[in-house]
C-alpha cells in the first residue's frame, strides 16, 4: 500500500475524474479492509483511528487505543519506537522497524498532513507485520549458510576424489601411497615407482600428474618393455629430418620434447637397453635432448616418473641397469604393495569393478560368501589387473545375479566345508603333531621359496627373522636333497 508522502488540500470532484476525493464511505472501507495496520493521530499524537489489524498487531482493541497519546502507548510497551512521534519531530516520512508487546516486528511508514498554515494535523502510519518475513530471511540464511557449508565439502570431496580418482583402497598401506603421492606431486622430484606386475604403478603416477602443478600439461607415456630397440630412441628423442630411410621428410618430435611442460612417464623402465640409458642420463643431467641424426640439444621442461616391476638393485649388481641413471631416477622412490600384502583391499576393488563392469555390460552382479572368501585367500599373482580381469569376466559369464564358487575359473578352489579344514591349511590324515608342524612348515617354505627372491622377501611374508628362515630352508630342503631351484638370492 502506498501512502503519499504528504497530503495538502484537496482536489474538486469530478464525474469522470478518477481521482476524484474519496467519500468517508469508501476511506471506511479501505481502512477496515487493509491487513496491514493503519494508525491515525492528530497533530499531538493522540490517537483518532485504528483500523482492525491493531487487535492482532498489539492485542489491543480500537476502543482501548483512541484517545491514548503514542507516548503512552510507547511507555507502556505497546509498540517501541512510536513513529508518530518522530513524525512529529521531523515533520517528514519516516520509516521505522517496530517491536509489540506481542512479540511482533513491523515495518511502520508515518506520514503527515499538513493544514494550509503547514501545521501538522494528522500523521497516517501504515505497519506491516514483517515477523514471518523475518522468520523466512532467517530460515533462509540459515539454509543458505547450510548449502554453503554442503557446497564446500561437496568440492573438497571432489577433489579428493578427483586426487584419488580410480584409486580404490581401504589399506593403510595404499593409504601411506596416496598421502606419498600428494606430498611428491607438488615438488618436480623425479620419481621411481616400484612393484609387481599389475599392481597400479600406472595408475599412481597419473595421479602425479593430475595433482601436480603440470596437470595442465600432456602426459607422455613410454612402454620402455613394449617398443623394438630400434624405435625407442626415435620414439623418445625425435629425429630429425633425412636421419634414416622411412623417417619422415620433415623429422619428428620425440615424447620427451612432446611432454614439455608436463610429465613423461617411462614404464618399464628395467627394459631400457643400456645404449639408450646413457641418452637418457644425459637428458636428465642436461634437461635437453638431441633430436636422432641432429646435433642442435632443445631444452625440455618435464617431470620425469619411472616405473618398473623389476629389481633394479640386482639389476645393477648384474651390470644390466646403470649405477649412475639408477641414482637419477630413484630419487624419491614410491613401492606399490602387492595385492596378497593388502586384503582390506580385495573386497573394496572387487566391488569397485563390479559397479564399474554393471555399467558397462548392464548387468548388475553381487558376490557370494564364499566367493568372497574365497577371494579373499587366493594370493593374486597377477594382482589388481588379474582381480580385474576376473571380475569383468564373472559379470559376462555368471548366469544368475549372485556369483557363486561354482562360476569361479579353474584355480579358484572351493572352500572346504568340512570341520578340519576351515583355514588355508588343509589336513587330510592324523600324524603325529610334531610331524605335522614340520610338514607345514616345509610346505610353507617350498611355497614361500617360489614366490619370493631373496630370504629377507620370504621372512617378511612369514613374519619370521631373516635368519630364522635361512636356518629352516637349510633343515628342510639341504643342498643334497635340494630340487634344482636352488635358494632365493639375497640383496
Ligand atoms: N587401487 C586401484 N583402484 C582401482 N583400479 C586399480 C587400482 N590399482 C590398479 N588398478 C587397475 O588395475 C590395472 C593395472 O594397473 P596398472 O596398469 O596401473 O598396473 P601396473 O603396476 O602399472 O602394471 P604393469 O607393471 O604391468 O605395467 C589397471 O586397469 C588399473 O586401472
Amino acid at each position: 500500500m502506498t501512502v503519499p508522502a504528504s497530503v495538502r488540500g484537496r482536489r474538486p470532484a469530478s464525474r469522470a475524474d478518477a481521482s476524484a476525493p474519496l467519500g468517508q464511505a469508501e476511506l471506511e472501507a479501505v481502512l477496515q479492509s487493509s491487513f496491514d495496520e493503519i494508525f491515525i493521530t492528530d497533530g499531538e499524537g493522540i490517537t483518532l483511528r485504528v483500523n482492525a489489524a491493531c487487535e492482532r498487531l498489539y492485542g489491543l482493541t480500537e476502543a482501548e487505543l483512541v484517545g491514548r497519546h503514542v507516548a503512552d502507548l510507547e511507555r507502556e510497551g505497546v509498540f517501541s519506537p512510536s513513529i508518530t512521534n518522530r513524525v512529529l519531530a521531523t515533520g517528514r516520512q519516516e520509516t521505522v522497524v517496530q517491536v509489540t508487546r506481542t512479540g511482533r516486528r513491523l515495518v511502520v511508514t508515518g506520514t503527515p498532513v499538513f493544514d494550509e498554515a503547514g501545521r501538522i494535523t494528522r500523521v497516517v502510519s501504515v505497519a506491516r507485520d514483517i515477523t514471518e518475513l523475518n522468520r523466512v530471511v532467517e530460515e533462509l540464511a540459515a539454509v543458505e549458510s547450510l548449502a554453503n557449508r554442503y557446497r564446500q565439502e561437496i568440492a573438497a570431496l571432489r577433489a579428493r576424489q578427483e586426487e584419488g580418482e580410480g584409486l580404490v583402497f581401504r589399506s593403510v598401506a595404499m593409504e601411506r601411497v596416496l598421502s606419498l603421492v600428494r606430498q611428491v606431486a607438488e615438488v618436480d622430484a623425479t620419481v621411481l615407482i616400484t612393484g609387481e606386475s599389475g599392481v597400479g604403478k600406472e595408475q599412481v603416477a597419473r595421479l602425479i600428474h593430475r595433482a601436480s602443478p603440470r596437470a595442465d600439461g600432456p602426459l607422455m607415456t613410454i612402454d620402455c618393455g613394449a617398443l623394438p630397440q630400434s624405435l625407442i630412441e626415435s620414439e623418445l628423442f625425435g629425429y630429425e629430418r633425412g636421419a634414416f630411410t622411412g623417417a619422415n621428410r620433415d623429422g619428428k618430435r620425440g615424447l620427451i620434447e612432446m611432454a614439455d611442460k608436463g610429465t613423461l612417464f617411462l614404464d618399464e623402465i628395467g627394459e631400457l637397453p643400456l645404449s639408450l640409458q646413457v641418452k637418457l642420463l644425459r637428458f636428465l643431467q642436461e634437461r635437453s635432448v638431441v633430436r636422432v641424426g641432429g646435433l642442435r640439444p632443445i631444452p625440455v621442461d618435464v617431470r620425469i616418473i619411472a616405473a618398473t616391476n623389476r629389481d633394479l638393485r640386482q639389476m645393477v649388481r648384474e651390470g644390466r641397469f646403470r649405477e649412475d641413471l639408477f641414482w637419477r631416477l630413484n630419487v624419491v622412490p614410491i613401492h606399490v604393495p602387492p595385492l596378497r600384502e593388502r586384503p582390506e583391499d580385495i573386497l573394496a576393488l572387487a566391488e569397485h569393478f563390479l559397479a564399474r563392469a554393471a555399467v558397462r555390460y548392464g548387468r548388475q552382479r553381487s558376490l557370494s560368501r564364499e566367493v568372497a572368501d574365497i577371494l579373499m585367500r587366493y594370493p593374486w599373482p597377477g594382482n589388481v589387473r588379474e582381480l580385474e580381469n576376473l571380475i569383468e569376466r564373472l559379470v559376462v559369464t555368471s548366469s544368475g545375479p549372485v556369483i557363486t564358487p561354482e562360476d569361479l575359473p579353474d584355480g579358484f578352489a572351493p572352500p572346504d566345508r568340512g570341520l578340519s579344514t576351515t583355514g588355508p591349511v588343509e589336513v587330510r590324515e592324523i600324524l603325529p603333531l610334531a610331524d605335522a608342524v614340520a610338514e607345514v612348515e616345509r610346505q610353507l617354505l617350498a611355497l614361500a621359496r617360489r614366490r619370493y627372491r631373496s630370504t629377507h622377501e620370504m621372512a617378511r611374508a612369514l613374519r619370521v627373522n631373516q635368519s630364522t628362515v635361512v636356518r629352516k630352508l637349510r633343515r628342510y630342503f639341504p643342498p643334497a636333497r635340494d630340487t634344482g631351484a636352488g635358494e632365493p638370492v639375497d640383496p
